[in-house]
C-alpha cells in the first residue's frame, strides 16, 4: 500500500518509509492513498488474541514488511503490557464500559504505538543498516513512551521536547531518570504546542532532516494512527453484541490522534455508532464540534495536563477526508488558520462526534463520583471521559492512563494514594533534563551535538 500526504505535494511512499520519514516533505500528514474496509472481516476477527488481529489488520497498510516479520515484531511489542487482554474491556455497569489502556510499560495509551513504533524503528535499523534519529514533543505521555519504546536500541537515538514544569513530576520522571545514554529529555519554558510547532519547523528543514535521518515519534507519525486503531476494533468486538453497533466511544482529547483512529476504522467499514471528543479546559476541539470555529486560544495548564494542547496535530488528516481529499483546500485551511488562529467550516462530518469540556473545577469532583458509584479510580484524563456520560445508551470510555501517574489529584479527590511499582522505582533515580530554548536553530544545534551517527 502507499500514502499519500493530505498537502498533495509529496510523492506517495510505502509504509516504511512513511514510517521513517514521519512528518511528508511538504509539512503534510501521511494516510493511506485508498481506505480499505474491513467490514466482511469481523467475524473472523472476533476470536483473534490482540497481537493477532494487530496483524491481521496491520498487514493491509505494512504490505513492504514481510508478513512473518510483521508478525514477530507485533508479537514482541506487546510482551512488555502486563495485562492478559493487553486492552481489558471492563464492565462497570449495563451499558458502561471502561477500555483500559494503560496496562504498557509507561502505563498509558501512548505504550500500544511506541513499543510497536519502537520495533520497527530497530527492524529498519537493521535492515537498512542505517542510524536514526527520533525527534518528538509531549505533553507527558507521548515522550515517556517514545523513550521506553526505543530505550536500548542499537543505532537510534531520541530527542523529547517538554513544556517544563507542566507535566506531572512522575511523567518527567518517566522521560528524565532512564540513565540511559541515547535518551535526552528537553525542558522547554512554554507550552506543548510550542514545542509542537517548533518540532515542525526542524522536520521542515529537509537538509537537516536527512542529514540526521530523522523521525517522528508524535501522532502525525502514521504508525502510531494505524497502531491505535486496533484497540478500538478489539474493544469493538469484545462488546457485548446487542450493545456493538449502539456504542459511543468516549474519547479523553488533546492532539486528536486517539480519535482520529477511531473515526479512521470507522470508515473503514467497522459499524461504530460514534465518538464523544471530551476535552478538559482547553477546549479548542470541543467548540469546534459544538460551533463549527476552529479557534486557537491559550494553553491553560491542568489537573489532566497530557491534554493542555490547543493546536490539534492530527485535525488535518480529519479535515483531508472533509475537504474531499483535496491537498489544495487543505493548504489553503492550513494556511489561513496559521496566520489568523481561526477557521470556520461550513460542514464536516459532525454527525459521527459529540463533544463535551471538564474543567479543573470539575475533575476532582468526577473522580470522587466514580469512585462512589463503581468503586473504580479514574485517572484525570479518563475523568473528563466520565463527564455528562449517558446511561441510556451503551458508551466505552478509554482510559488512557493510569491513575498512579497523577497522584496529586486522586489523593484530592477520594484520599487514596494510586501507586505502580515501576514509579516507585523511580522516585530515587537522579533526573538527567536539559533545559533548552524552544527555537528550532536551539534544537537543530542540540541534535547536531548528540545524534548518533
Ligand atoms: C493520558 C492522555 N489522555 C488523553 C490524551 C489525548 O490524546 P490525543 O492527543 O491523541 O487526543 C493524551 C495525550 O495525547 C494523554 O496522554
Ligand atoms: N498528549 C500527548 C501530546 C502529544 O500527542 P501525540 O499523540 O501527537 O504524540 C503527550 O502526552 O505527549
Amino acid at each position: 500500500m502507499r500514502f499519500i500526504s493530505t498537502r498533495g505535494q509529496s510523492p506517495a511512499l510505502g509504509f516504511s518509509d512513511a514510517v521513517a520519514t514521519g512528518l511528508a516533505p511538504d509539512g503534510g500528514l501521511f494516510l493511506p492513498e485508498t481506505l480499505p474496509s474491513f467490514a466482511n472481516d469481523l467475524k473472523r476477527f472476533e476470536k483473534l488474541s490482540y497481537p493477532e488481529l494487530c496483524f491481521e489488520f496491520l498487514k493491509v497498510f505494512a504490505t513492504d514488511i514481510p508478513q512473518e516479520t510483521l508478525r514477530a515484531i507485533i508479537a514482541k511489542s506487546y510482551t512488555t503490557f502486563s495485562h492478559p487482554d493487553i486492552a481489558p474491556l471492563k464492565q462497570l455497569s449495563e451499558k458502561l464500559h471502561v477500555l483500559e489502556l494503560f496496562h504498557g510499560p509507561t502505563l498509558a495509551f501512548k505504550d500500544f504505538a511506541l513499543q510497536l513504533l519502537g520495533n520497527l524503528y530497530e527492524y529498519q535499523c537493521r535492515t537498512r543498516g542505517e542510524t536514526i534519529n527520533v525527534l518528538g514533543a509531549t505533553s507527558g505521555d507521548t515522550g515517556s513512551a517514545a523513550i521506553h519504546g526505543l530505550l536500548g536500541k542499537p543505532g537510534t537515538a531520541i530527542f523529547i521536547l517538554y513544556p517544563d514544569g507542566r507535566t506531572s513530576p512522575l511523567q518527567e520522571r518517566q522521560m528524565a531518570c532512564t540513565g540511559a545514554a541515547n535518551v535526552f529529555a528537553l525542558a522547554i519554558d512554554g507550552t506543548f504546542d510550542d514545542a509542537q510547532n517548533a518540532l515542525k519547523d526542524v522536520f521542515g528543514d529537509q537538509d537537516f532532516r536527512k542529514q540526521f535521518r530523522l523521525s517522528a515519534v508524535n501522532s502525525i507519525n502514521l504508525a502510531r494512527v494505524l497502531a491505535q486503531c486496533v484497540y478500538y476494533l478489539s474493544a469493538f468486538l469484545r462488546l457485548p453484541a446487542a450493545q456493538r453497533e449502539e456504542a459511543e466511544f468516549v474519547v479523553p482529547t488533546g492532539n486528536f490522534g486517539n480519535v482520529l483512529a477511531g473515526w479512521m476504522l470507522q470508515k473503514m467499514g467497522v459499524p461504530i455508532r460514534g465518538f464523544r471528543v471530551a476535552t478538559n479546559q482547553n477546549d479548542i476541539l470541543y467548540r469546534l464540534f459544538t460551533t463549527g470555529e476552529y479557534a486557537v486560544s491559550d494553553v491553560r495548564a491542568s489537573l489532566a495536563p497530557s491534554m493542555d494542547i490547543q493546536v490539534a496535530s492530527n485535525f488535518e488528516r480529519f479535515l483531508y477526508f472533509n475537504v474531499g481529499r483535496d491537498g489544495a483546500k487543505v493548504r489553503e485551511v492550513m494556511q489561513t488558520f496559521k496566520t489568523t488562529g481561526r477557521y470556520t467550516f461550513a460542514n464536516f462530518d459532525k454527525d459521527s462526534f459529540d463533544a463535551s469540556r471538564c474543567t479543573d473545577a470539575e475533575i476532582p469532583g468526577i473522580i470522587k463520583d466514580v469512585y462512589r458509584k463503581y468503586g473504580y479510580i479514574a485517572d484525570p484524563h479518563t475523568a473528563c471521559g466520565f463527564k455528562d456520560i449517558k446511561t441510556d445508551r451503551p458508551s466505552v470510555i478509554l482510559s488512557t492512563a493510569s491513575p498512579a501517574k497523577f497522584p496529586e489529584t486522586i489523593i484530592k479527590a477520594i484520599g487514596t494514594e494510586p501507586t505502580h511499582p515501576s514509579l516507585e522505582v523511580l522516585k530515587a533515580k537522579p533526573l538527567v533534563k536539559h533545559k533548552i530554548v524552544a527555537d528550532p536553530a536551539t534544537i537543530k544545534a542540540f541534535i547536531r551535538e548528540h545524534a548518533v551517527r
